[in-house]
């Protein structure tokens, strides 16, 4: 099993993250998990922090000499942004509380509608939203893609290889049956401003994010994240917490502002009848494959070996800069929610996120199934899993491994 967690504020010292669980022998660069970095800060639309968060990485246990020892691997991401905010973020009580509430460190009375800011005050007792945001914050996201690229190194080694894409940013979206991104398509995708695979579609979310952006407005949209090379068999139908859709669905519902999921075609399927919304098995060259990829790569709770295929709905940010409606907690009254900066738009960095969530689901899933101390033995039992799969059950799929 493969267990992890970070811990950190947004303009806290850092971020801080543990991977437990990952065999030895993965070969772990800190130039590979900077580039993930780097990817997450890229998209038209994002404010004015990414343009100086410098995400400083370190690797501070688990990793020798560019290769995973098998021990819990421990990842820092500073914040540049620290040294602002060591006074209204230091760990030591002030030394003069009053000077630290006062400019940066002013109680934020007005709770954004759609952020944590109430319901978190309500629910830890805060008078301030300062503490609540600090973590709900998807500055937090940093270290999942951290791990995720470390998970992705993992995949690397037995031959699953993930890319994501934007599909929607507001009201513009890909034309539904738009050709698919496959893995060597990231460098193309991470220069498009949107990280959109359609270039004409890429023009008009551009100009989608300029509207919004004159207006004091925000937007949402759907990233879809895609792996290539997934074994067939990961998860299970056995039990609900087992199967791999639940688990994929779970990890990408946990990334903020993410309000909805897909697994393949998701909602589109339920419009279909039957007979048009699977996917036919027929035999050729003498093994099964699939006449579409419908289902996108999952049955009853198990990778099938085909393309998988995730989506993820985000919501607008919900800091908008024409300020909503709220009350000011303070003094009762009706007021404007507080905004500083924002993004506009997070969708292209959802998309990064979203595909080491998905890394992260996949890697556990590998390890359940094939166990492993070293890369080594995963992959001698990965290989002699498909090679047991008897000659009448094997698709197209798994030949192609
Ligand atoms: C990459 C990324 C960047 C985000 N940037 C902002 C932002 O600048 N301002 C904001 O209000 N929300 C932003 N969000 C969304 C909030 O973090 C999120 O709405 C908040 O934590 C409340 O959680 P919920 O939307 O899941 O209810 C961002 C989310 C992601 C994934
Ligand atoms: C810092 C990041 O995203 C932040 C996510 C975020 C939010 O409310 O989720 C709000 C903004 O932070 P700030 O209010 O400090 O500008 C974003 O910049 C990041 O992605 O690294």
């Amino acid at each position: 099993m493969l267990r992890w967690l970070t811990a950190g504020e947004s303009h806290g010292p850092e971020l801080v993250a543990i991977l437990e669980g990952l065999p030895a022998g993965v070969p772990v660069s800190l130039d590979g998990v900077r580039e993930d970095l780097a990817r997450r800060k890229l998209g038209y639309g994002r404010g004015a922090r990414m343009k100086f968060e410098q995400d400083e990485l370190a690797i501070s246990g688990g990793v020798r000499h560019g290769l995973t020892l098998g021990s819990p691997i421990a990842l820092r991401v500073g914040n540049t942004e620290w040294p602002k905010w060591a006074e209204v973020m230091s760990p030591e009580p002030p030394a003069d509380s009053e000077r630290v509430g006062r400019g940066r460190g002013a109680p934020l009375t007005r709770p954004r509608p759609g952020h944590a800011d109430l319901v978190g005050m309500q629910k830890y007792g805060f008078d301030d939203a300062r503490p609540v945001l600090e973590r709900a914050s998807a500055r937090e996201t940093a270290a999942r893609v951290a791990l995720g690229a470390v998970a992705r190194a993992f995949l690397g080694e037995l031959g699953i290889r993930l890319v994501s894409h934007t599909l929607a940013v507001g009201t513009v979206r890909s034309p539904e049956g738009s050709a698919l991104p496959g893995p060597d398509d990231v460098a193309l995708l991470d220069a498009d401003p949107l990280r959109c695979f359609d270039p004409a579609t890429s023009a008009l979310m551009v100009t989608e994010v300029d509207g919004a952006h004159k207006d004091g407005d925000t937007l949402g949209g759907v990233v879809e994240v895609l792996a290539y090379g997934v074994p067939p068999g990961l998860g299970s139908h056995v039990h609900w917490d087992r199967r791999l859709d639940s688990q994929l669905a779970g990890a990408l519902m946990g990334i903020q502002a993410i309000k909805g999921v897909e697994v393949g075609d998701g909602f589109l399927t339920t419009t279909r009848r039957g007979s048009a919304a699977h996917d036919e098995l027929v035999l050729g060259d003498g093994v099964i494959s699939r006449t579409s990829d419908r289902a996108g790569g999952t049955e009853g709770g198990m990778s099938t070996g085909t393309v998988l295929r995730v989506r993820a709905g985000m919501k607008p940010i919900a800091t908008v800069p024409h300020s909503l409606r709220t009350v000011d907690v303070a003094s009762g009254e009706a007021a404007a929610a507080h905004h500083q900066r924002s993004d506009v738009c997070a969708v292209p960095a959802a998309g990064v996120v979203a595909e080491a969530m998905v890394a992260l689901t996949l890697a556990n899933a590998v390890l359940e199934k094939f166990g492993g101390d070293s890369i080594v033995e995963t992959r001698r039992n990965l290989d002699s899993y498909l090679a047991s799969i008897p000659v009448g059950l094997h698709t197209a799929a798994d030949v192609a491994r």
